[in-house]
């Protein structure tokens, strides 16, 4: 399943309806819109034409379908990628396999809720002696085709020689411990995870409340190690989109595997049997990286050395002797250190990787410079073979070097999806 754009198939729910014992987001907007409107009914014209272009940007936020949280992969990965991110990794704090399972039980029930842009639990009110279910921030927000993607850090399978929740037997070989890359300096702090959650929606608010509420549901169990936001996608999974552009200004993700390319994401992208454990048919594994750039730098650069550096053309991004964007590169046309030419399949035996990163500004550092760069994930079949040879290659020789640094790092294996009510993120490995 590349498009898993349609309505919610929560058997609880009647096309249309809301399921017991969730209340939908949107009623809280239809509230508050009928209060817009008596209040503005009483003041008059200039009052009456908010509402109306309120009630006009509402419709239109209707009218974007929910990404479906149930499907034969999860949604996240190939569904086409939203302007906003929140990643989270936690560690897992505790030894109790049992209480584990509940909370991603737990998890489950509430990512298929907030993804239908409904409240989580009995919603934001409740007795008033407890805290409510939902923290509450999205009230009154659509979905915002959020997406949440569940992933199983290589430490959930074994940390420091010790089989921690039975599962060591069930390591996919293909989950390795990263290898150390040429120039890396890598933060422990943001590194690595015993599980990931990948939230990615259109409205920060929505993916920031998606992935607090899981943290608290995950209270005494998980502990967030740490988190990352993203705006401004620098990969596109729809090339027929416009490209978007990364903080370099370079239209990012031109070449990049569509989620619509079924024979492609099946050879390059999806976990197919016989490849390690069943419990990872459908699935994917996902590399993260946090990529410092040197923008202060970048910005003293030449456009014609930064273009060497890519082998593409900034404003067009057209590769070096075409004249448009998505014209066939000729690799022999670039610098031998340009960075197209170092990662295209033809330079790494045919490798390829669903790229998903996103833009980040964390403010500055301390000494003028902006914290800034690209949050990269990849998506592939078999990281050995993908995101692993590709990135020796870049390490060794890109001109992009110069300009960059890696600051984070973890890996995950992401099962595949869940098919239906009742099942739930890692039913296949724990079962
Ligand atoms: C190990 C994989 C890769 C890392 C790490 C990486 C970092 C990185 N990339 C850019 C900007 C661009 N990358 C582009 C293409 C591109 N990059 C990778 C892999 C990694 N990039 C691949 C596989 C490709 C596609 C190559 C091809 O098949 O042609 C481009 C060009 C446009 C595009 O096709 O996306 C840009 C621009 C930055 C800034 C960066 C680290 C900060
Ligand atoms: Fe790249």
């Amino acid at each position: 399943m590349s498009e898993q754009t349609q309505e919610s198939q929560d058997p609880t729910v009647e096309q249309g309806q809301e399921p017991k014992g969730s209340v939908s987001r949107r009623a809280v907007i239809g509230w508050a819109g009928a209060g817009v409107a008596l209040g503005a009914a009483a003041v008059g014209t200039v009052a009456a034409a908010t509402r109306s272009s309120d009630e006009e940007a509402e419709a239109a936020l209707k009218a974007v379908p929910d990404i479906e949280f149930y499907g034969e992969h999860q949604a996240g990965i190939a569904t086409p990628v939203q302007d906003r991110l929140h990643f989270a990794a936690f560690d897992v704090s505790t030894t109790s396999r049992d209480a584990l399972i509940r909370v991603l039980k737990e998890w489950t029930k509430a990512a298929a809720v907030m993804t239908g842009g409904r409240e989580v639990g009995t919603g934001a009110t409740g007795l008033a002696e407890a805290p409510p279910d939902d923290t509450g921030e999205a009230l009154g927000l659509p979905a915002s085709r959020l997406t949440l993607t569940i992933g199983f850090g290589p430490t959930l399978f074994e940390k420091d020689g010790k089989d921690r929740f039975g599962l060591k037997a069930k390591r996919p070989e293909g989950l390795i411990d990263l290898p150390p890359f040429p120039h890396d300096n890598l933060d422990p702090a943001r590194s690595g995870g015993d599980l990931c959650v990948q939230a990615c929606a259109d409205d920060p608010q929505v993916a920031v409340h998606a992935i607090r509420n899981l943290a608290r549901i995950g209270m005494g169990v998980v502990t967030v190690r740490w988190s990352q936001l993203g705006f401004g996608k620098t990969s596109s999974t729809t090339p027929e989109a416009q490209t978007p552009r990364n903080l370099m200004g370079f239209k990012d993700g031109t070449h990049n595997v569509s989620g619509k390319d079924t024979p492609t994401l099946d050879e390059h992208i999806w976990a197919a049997p016989g490849d390690g454990p069943e419990w990872m048919t459908g699935g994917s594994y996902l590399v993260a990286r946090r990529i410092r750039m040197h923008i202060e730098t970048w910005d003293r650069t030449p456009l014609s050395e930064q273009e060497d550096i890519f082998g593409r053309t900034k404003r067009e991004g057209a590769p070096f002797g075409k004249q448009k964007e998505h014209d066939a590169p000729d690799l022999a046309a670039m610098p031998k250190d340009a960075h197209v030419r170092l990662a295209h399949p033809d330079s790494n035996s045919g490798a390829k990787l669903l790229r998903r990163g996103f833009s980040f500004t964390d403010g500055s550092d301390g000494l003028g410079r902006l914290e800034a760069g690209l949050f990269f994930l990849a998506y592939q079949r078999d990281t050995r073979k993908a995101f692993v040879p590709v990135q020796r290659k870049l390490a060794a020789t890109d001109a992009l070097n110069e300009y960059i640094q890696h600051v984070g790092s973890a890996h995950f294996a992401c099962p595949p999806g869940v098919r239906k009510p009742g099942e739930w993120w890692g039913q296949s490995l724990f079962g």
